[in-house]
């Protein structure tokens, strides 16, 4: 993914000006910044959900969003979300999902109406909706909220899993003490994107 010189204000609340990066191949990085930095707004324009008022974003095949917010509807149950889910991205079977649905451990949960499950456990089903279809891009805006610690160290290996196989993430966090595991890491401040020199490692040797 390529994105150059990204800009987007509200009204005259300029949030970004001139958001840049690359993403290659293989790569986890994380993007951090204060509340209200521009995160979301970020991630929104590289999803397509929200156009910049200049810049452009460039990238190849289709790409995994995981908002914030759950797209979930409260009177459906989990089965209903993977199989709406396998319609919209034309997959032959669910065999991806309840692979996921289990690394997650809440295979036990798909009987149950979305509405009545935890935060934590929504926010699982909001993460396999995203990856389902094994895009080469994934988008997470903080993904792991509401995660115990146990979910989140499977979120974690996972994502492992999935760099090892050549997918490349984006994610979105404000917590400052997951950023070691990244092996790309940007700043967004003032508006733009600064590469954080304390990445822990970068297996792209790009850096
Ligand atoms: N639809 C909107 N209309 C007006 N202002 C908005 C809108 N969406 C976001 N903002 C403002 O833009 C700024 C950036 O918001 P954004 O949600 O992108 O930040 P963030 O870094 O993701 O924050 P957080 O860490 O709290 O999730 C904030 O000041 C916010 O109030």
């Amino acid at each position: 993914m390529r994105v150059h010189d990204v800009h987007r204000a509200y009204g005259r609340h300029r949030v970004l000006r001139g958001a840049s990066l690359e993403l290659p191949a293989g790569c986890l990085a994380g993007v951090v910044g204060e509340n209200g930095s521009g995160k979301t707004t970020l991630l929104r324009i590289l999803a397509g959900r929200l156009r910049p008022d200049r810049g452009t974003v460039s990238y190849r095949g289709p790409l995994g969003y995981c908002p914030q917010e759950t797209v979930l509807n409260p009177a459906f149950t989990v089965d209903q979300h993977l199989e709406l889910f396998r319609v919209a991205y034309r997959l032959a079977d669910l065999s991806r999902a309840h692979e996921l649905l289990d690394t997650l451990r809440f295979s036990d949960c798909r009987r149950r109406r979305t509405g009545t499950l935890s935060g934590g456990t929504q926010q699982k089903l909001n993460l396999v909706l995203a990856l389902m279809h094994d895009p080469p891009l994934l988008l997470l805006d903080e993904p792991y909220q509401g995660f115990d610690w146990e979910a989140y160290q499977r979120f974690w290996e996972l994502a492992g899993e999935l760099r090892t196989a050549g997918r490349s993430f984006l994610v979105v966090s404000h917590i400052a003490f997951d950023t070691g595991r990244f092996d790309r890491l940007w700043r967004l401040e003032d508006g733009r994107l600064v590469d954080d020199a304390r990445r822990a490692h970068d297996p792209a040797g790009e850096g």
